[in-house]
């Protein structure tokens, strides 16, 4: 096995962009106003209430101003960390209620189980929050899939195509850059690991422009290519 370890994006390579865009954003949507008015005292909302205010440049802006704002930046696709994190929390009882379950494409599900039998050590990066993440693969339409991470990565050590998040990553994985795989749908972000010298895939499954890097239409295929 060419690597000790492999780090994978979420929407567009594990699972299917129109669960996030059809079903995670819109259940966000139409859930997130009511929960914060709710919520708004309890510490950990109200932490990223604040740094909406921070991020708003409005230190006293009201609930439903925060409200739209966060509407607007979903309605955009926009990778904050505030709105990541408050997301994560509604979508907590979507799952939880089943609502919904995560989409983790099959293929994936194999290649994983495969790696980590072979003794490769799997993280996952994605903008949407660690707890985003872990509901995503605890409620998977495969059960719980969260044994076969060691670890997750959020906005939090820094933004996808930003440098600097990939030096933070390898800081804590404490392996040569070299040894670490990263999958991606998006080729901004696989440029940024390669510029440490990670090694990179492109998944491309619904279309994606290729970029330079090599590429993969499923996991299968990225499994025979790094034996
Ligand atoms: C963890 S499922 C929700 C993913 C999400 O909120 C998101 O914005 C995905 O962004 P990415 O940069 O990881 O494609
Ligand atoms: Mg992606």
């Amino acid at each position: 096995m060419k690597y000790s370890a492999i780090i994978t994006d979420i929407e567009g390579t594990t699972s299917r962009i129109s669960f996030v865009t059809e079903i995670l954003f819109p259940y966000a949507a139409a859930q997130l106003p009511a929960f914060i008015q709710a919520n708004a005292d309890s510490p950990a909302v109200a932490e990223q209430l604040n740094a909406c205010r921070n991020l708003m440049q409005q230190a006293d802006a009201s609930i439903a101003a925060i409200s739209a704002q966060l509407l607007q930046w979903i309605a955009t696709d926009q990778k904050i960390t505030p709105l990541k994190a408050l997301q994560g929390m509604v979508w907590q009882h979507g799952y939880q209620s089943g609502a919904f379950k995560g989409h983790v494409y099959a293929d994936v599900h194999a290649a994983l189980s495969r790696w980590q039998q072979l003794g490769v050590k799997l993280y996952v990066y994605s903008s949407g929050s660690v707890q985003a993440q872990q509901l995503l693969f605890q409620y998977s339409d495969f059960g719980d899939m969260t044994p076969l991470f060691s670890g997750y990565f959020d906005t939090r050590i820094g933004a996808k195509r930003d440098l600097s998040s990939y030096a933070a990553i390898l800081q804590q994985l404490q392996l040569p850059p070299k040894q670490v795989l990263f999958l991606s749908d998006v080729v901004a972000e696989l440029d940024a690991a390669t510029q440490l010298g990670i090694a990179t895939m492109q998944l491309i499954r619904d279309g994606q422009a290729a970029g330079k890097h090599a590429i993969a239409h499923n996991f299968t295929q990225v499994m025979e290519q790094t034996v």
